[in-house]
């Protein structure tokens, strides 16, 4: 009776529906306890065991509720394949791809540096709902050309009519603070490979990402002040966080721009590597990231983020309103005037 029990319970097979399956075959409980260190049968047996004498039918049935739901979930996560995003969704801003178990979404305005523009803003909250269920195990942020990206496209407002403008920059923080929301909320592993210089949004963000690698050729630049602006992204709370109030201070009222070696001694990157090899040496080591269990990573980054995540949301709603009352100052629309005629640049 012990071999014909252990036979049944395949080593590989997930402890729960084997403890069903062998109730409804078996019934009660009927093998020895397995010794403390055969790990997967003492599971199993304790598991089993719990159940006591509930009735074999009662257990057959439990089973083959089981069975069906892990069936139908297995079906609706197959129609979140990436093959199938890729042919629905199409950027005018970004490329997304999915391979090896990573989706890679790259900023696509090299010409304009990868500024954020309004379409961007939508493409990324679009491109990353698609990837949180899409088959990858990590998703990676990066940008095209010789900059990560230089932020918010500072013409996101021109051209408005001064009747349509209030409205225009309501809605657009609006955008903007959805898009922060999808960042706090990305279930899976979200890696920012920093392939060059980074201001603004494009560096605050970065305090949600859960690895940051960086060229050495990377620099970290949030220049609010001089633009009329604050800290978003929720960087007023996560910067002080990271490397303590007075290093963000420096950042984020003054505009302090790091290095990337500055940026990985204050905790904002996780690791620096030379230009001349760093897309070969972070591909390489996130391909093998990859290859890890995507639900325990996943389970991980919720045991690791949760709590926080209530704090972020509403951190999130006071910063964008805040930007809600200054996005069209004096000082802010100067600043966007001075960059268009070409008299002010970083
Ligand atoms: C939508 C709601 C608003 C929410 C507000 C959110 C709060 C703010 C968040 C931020 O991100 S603030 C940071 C904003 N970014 C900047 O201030 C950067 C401005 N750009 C520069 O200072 C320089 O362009 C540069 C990045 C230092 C690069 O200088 P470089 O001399 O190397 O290149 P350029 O010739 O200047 O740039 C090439 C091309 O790209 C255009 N461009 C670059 N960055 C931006 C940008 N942020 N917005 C709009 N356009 C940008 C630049 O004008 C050039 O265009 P062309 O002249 O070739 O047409």
């Amino acid at each position: 009776m012990k071999e014909r029990a252990r036979g049944k319970l395949r080593p590989s097979s997930v402890p729960c529906d084997s403890v069903w399956e062998g109730k409804a075959t078996e019934g009660p409980c009927n093998m020895p306890k397995p010794g403390i260190y055969d790990l997967i049968r003492k599971a199993k047996w304790e598991a089993w065991n719990t159940l006591g004498n509930l009735p074999k039918e009662t257990a057959r049935q439990n089973y083959v509720d089981l069975v069906s739901s892990l069936c139908s979930s297995s079906e609706s996560s197959s129609q979140g394949k990436p093959g199938a995003d890729r042919e629905q969704l199409r950027y005018e801003t970004l490329v997304v791809t999915s391979e090896d178990g990573i989706t890679k979404i790259m900023l696509n305005r090299p010409s304009k540096k990868n500024a954020v523009n309004l379409q961007m803003y939508q493409e990324i909250v679009l491109a990353l709902k698609a990837a949180s269920q899409d088959d990858s195990t990590i998703t990676v942020l990066t940008g095209n050309g010789d900059y990560y990206s230089s932020g918010n496209d500072l013409t996101n407002f021109t051209n408005t009519s001064p009747g349509e403008i209030q409205e225009k920059a309501k809605n657009s923080l609006i955008l903007v603070r959805e898009f922060v929301g999808c960042f706090i909320d990305f279930p899976k592993p979200l890696i920012a490979v920093v392939n060059g210089p980074a201001v603004g949004i494009a560096v605050t963000l970065l305090g949600l990402f859960d690895i940051v690698y960086a060229s050495d050729r990377a620099t970290f630049h949030t220049p609010f002040s001089r633009l009329g602006l604050h800290p978003e992204g929720c960087s007023s709370y996560t910067f002080p966080k990271i490397m303590g109030p007075t290093k963000a201070t420096e950042m984020l009222i003054f505009g302090k721009k790091l290095t990337a070696e500055e940026a990985c001694a204050q905790g904002l990157v996780t690791e620096v590597f030379p230009d001349r090899t760093f897309q070969k040496e972070v591909w390489t080591r996130l391909k093998a990231y990859a290859k890890l269990p995507s639900n325990v990573l996943r389970i991980s980054k919720q045991v690791i983020r949760n709590r926080e995540k209530e704090k972020l949301h509403s951190v999130n709603v006071e910063e964008n309103s805040v930007l809600q009352g200054t996005v069209l100052s004096d000082e802010a629309v100067n600043a966007v005037m001075n960059f268009l005629s070409k008299r002010a640049k970083l």
